[in-house]
């Protein structure tokens, strides 16, 4: 396949997992076996209170928390079931700003409900065959987007998936026509946090928090890397990060802020900020895969409640009956009376 004079191979064949259904062999499988992630889910979901840690130490404590931590892993297992079946095979869309994480929450979800993962900027470097760092500095962003927009059209047709997009795959009306199959999750969060998050990770793979001009360097305390992706103290950073820090922290204020408006049309919005003030990284991955379940469940049966009383409605008066629900007669003349019309005409 050719596409903007690139030799392209087709994603539907080359890329993607075979058709769904999910059952069927070609499918990917989940990346992470059951047990690996119910353990990851169990000990992220309820980070432990500072003033808890010293009473872990016991044994006690230590059977208490296996215990809740076992209750809150059936619990999201009993949500998951419930939400899969509601589902219906609808596939889940993340979208999100960079470093949101659509794609370690979509692995998440992709495991919790056996549904396939897709990520739309792995999909887009397996096509282009370079990373997306090379493909902006080559051929530039419109390339980019076209890249991605082709390759939510071949993933539209797919049920039953959990897709994680690029941070602006929002930009295009195109998108969300194609989007809209599924269920849109907006992953919400604010700058700081993200760009806490992008610090950690290597800035130039994101080319749009990537610098062009040299930093400056200063010095000040911010985030650094947690020892687990949850809330962690942050430690002081090298003066040449600080300035990154502020750099990344900048460019991101200034995309969400032209970005807000779009992730707005998302169905479900699902807040990142976690419970306590020094969580700079956001609430444990797994709290946000809960959060969404959740988000999903209550979306569900709100709408099903609305249905149900769409469908209960009783109409004692036509008059009650709103203009534009009413049939009106057509203000155009039908065939009939216009041969009528015509005939009249004639013998006139
Ligand atoms: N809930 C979380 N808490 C802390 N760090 C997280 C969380 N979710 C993701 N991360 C980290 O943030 C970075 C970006 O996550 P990623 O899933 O790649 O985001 P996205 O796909 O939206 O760009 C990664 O380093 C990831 O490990
Ligand atoms: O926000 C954006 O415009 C982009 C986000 C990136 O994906 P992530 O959101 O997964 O980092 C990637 O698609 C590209 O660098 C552009």
């Amino acid at each position: 396949m050719r596409l903007l004079g690139r030799e392209l191979h087709h994603p539907g064949l080359a890329v993607l997992p075979g058709r769904i259904p999910a059952a069927g062999p070609k499918v990917r499988r989940c990346q992470l076996s059951r047990t690996a992630t119910s353990t990851r889910q169990c000990s992220q979901i309820q980070p432990l209170a500072a003033s808890s840690r010293e009473a872990i130490e016991s044994a006690a404590a230590k059977d208490q928390l296996t215990a809740d931590f076992g209750a809150l892993s059936d619990k999201i297992e009993e949500l998951a079931a419930e939400v899969k079946e509601n589902l219906q095979g609808t596939s889940l869309y993340l979208v999100g700003m960079m470093g949101s994480g659509k794609s370690t929450v979509g692995k998440m979800l992709s495991n919790i409900l056996k549904y396939p993962f897709l990520d739309t900027d792995h999909l887009i470097e397996s096509m282009a065959k370079m990373p997306i760092k090379d493909i902006f500095a080559e051929d530039g962003e419109t390339f980019f987007r076209e890249l991605e927009t082709q390759v939510l059209q071949e993933i539209m047709p797919f049920h039953s998936c959990v897709v994680s997009t690029g941070g602006g795959v929002v930009l295009k009306r195109e998108n969300w026509g194609l989007m809209q199959h599924g269920v849109v999750v907006w992953l919400s969060g604010e700058p700081r946090l993200l760009a806490a998050r992008a610090m950690r990770d290597d800035l130039s793979t994101r080319p749009l928090l990537a610098r062009t001009e040299q930093p400056a360097g200063d010095s000040s305390s911010l985030p650094s890397e947690p020892d687990s992706a949850s809330a962690t103290a942050p430690e002081p950073l090298k003066p040449e990060e600080k300035d990154d820090y502020e750099h990344t922290l900048q460019k991101l204020e200034q995309l969400l802020k032209e970005r807000r408006p779009h992730y707005a049309f998302s169905d479900l919005q699902v807040p990142l900020e976690g419970d306590s003030e020094d969580s700079h990284f956001g609430a444990p991955a797994a709290v946000v895969a809960y959060r969404v379940l959740d988000a999903l469940n209550q979306r569900i049966k709100r709408d099903a409640a609305t249905r149900e009383e769409m469908r209960n409605i009783e109409i004692k008066d036509a008059g009650d009956i709103p203009m534009t629900m009413r049939v009106q007669q057509s203000p155009v003349p039908q065939p009939q009376k216009q041969k009528q019309q015509r005939k009249g005409r004639k013998r006139g």
